[in-house]
């Protein structure tokens, strides 16, 4: 599905087959670790978001000078990543900068998906403060990104991609802040271009939200097609 990566020396992240994992899903696009400290740094940064998200304080004005100071240290010494020139959808710098399963992004949960045989991408997690909409609940529009991922995994999972062009969310019942939550996607049907695919929100037994979405595979991204631009 994916253009020739070899120019930029970047390959798509790993990816499961579906079809050959057994029936506890298998871990699905997992990101590697450089070893750099990168995801450690992402990782702290979480922690730091939840706290300030999260608090009320007296005074921070030292909290402020040392995170300027941190920030000014790592535009020094990174290398910034140019979101234009990706070769591929699926590269470690395409899929760690995402907002809702990047493992490089603090602003991500990160989601860690699993593969079901049947093409079922799942992941559990529990979202903190800084995803609040009303109190004690999940922001709706963080609800509609978690499920907009989850559809673009499944779709990965079953050897597409898609841009979408269609998404229905139906919201059942509060999703909780600091509860565990399952969300489960699954391709349902394609034809040409056209990507149908499902997924539901539940904590426990309870179903909070469920989506449909319709995907639209961009113009020049099959395989007999790999030579002509990507559009979309
Ligand atoms: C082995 C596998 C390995 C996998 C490894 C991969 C790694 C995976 C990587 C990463 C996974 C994470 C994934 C992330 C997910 C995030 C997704 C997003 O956030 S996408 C951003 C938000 N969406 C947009 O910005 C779209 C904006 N819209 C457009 O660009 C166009 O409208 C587009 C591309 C959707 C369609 O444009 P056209 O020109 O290509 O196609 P036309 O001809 O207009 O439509 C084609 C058909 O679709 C229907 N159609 C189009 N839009 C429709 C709509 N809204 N509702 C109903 N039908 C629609 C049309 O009526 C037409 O149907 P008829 O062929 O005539 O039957």
């Amino acid at each position: 599905m994916s253009t020739d990566s070899s120019a930029s020396g970047e390959q798509p992240v790993e990816t499961t087959d579906p079809g050959s994992v057994d029936a506890d899903g298998a871990p699905f696009l997992q990101q590697p670790d450089d070893g750099s400290g990168h995801l450690e740094l992402a990782a702290e940064l979480r922690r730091l978001r939840g706290l300030v998200a999260g608090s009320t304080f007296e005074d921070v004005h030292d909290a402020v000078a040392t995170v300027r100071e941190l920030s000014d240290h790592l535009e020094k010494v990174g290398t910034r990543v140019n979101p234009f020139t990706y070769e591929t959808w699926g590269v470690p710098e395409h899929i760690g900068a995402n907002p809702a399963i990047g493992s490089r992004n603090p602003i991500s949960p990160p989601l860690e998906p699993v593969v079901f045989p049947d093409g079922t991408v799942r992941v559990e997690l529990t979202l903190g403060i800084e995803y609040q909409g009303p109190p004690g609940c999940v922001h709706g529009g963080i609800v509609a990104l978690l499920f907009d991922e989850m559809l673009g995994l499944a779709n990965a999972a079953a050897g597409s991609v898609g841009m979408t062009a269609d998404l229905r969310v139906t919201y059942k019942s509060p999703t909780p802040l600091l509860q565990p939550l399952r969300i489960e996607a699954r391709q349902i049907r394609t034809e040409g271009r056209k990507i149908w695919t499902e997924a539901t929100l539940h904590t426990g037994d309870t179903l909070c939200a469920r989506t449909e979405g319709l995907f639209i595979e961009p113009r020049g991204i099959r395989d007999e097609d790999r030579d002509k631009p990507i559009e979309g």
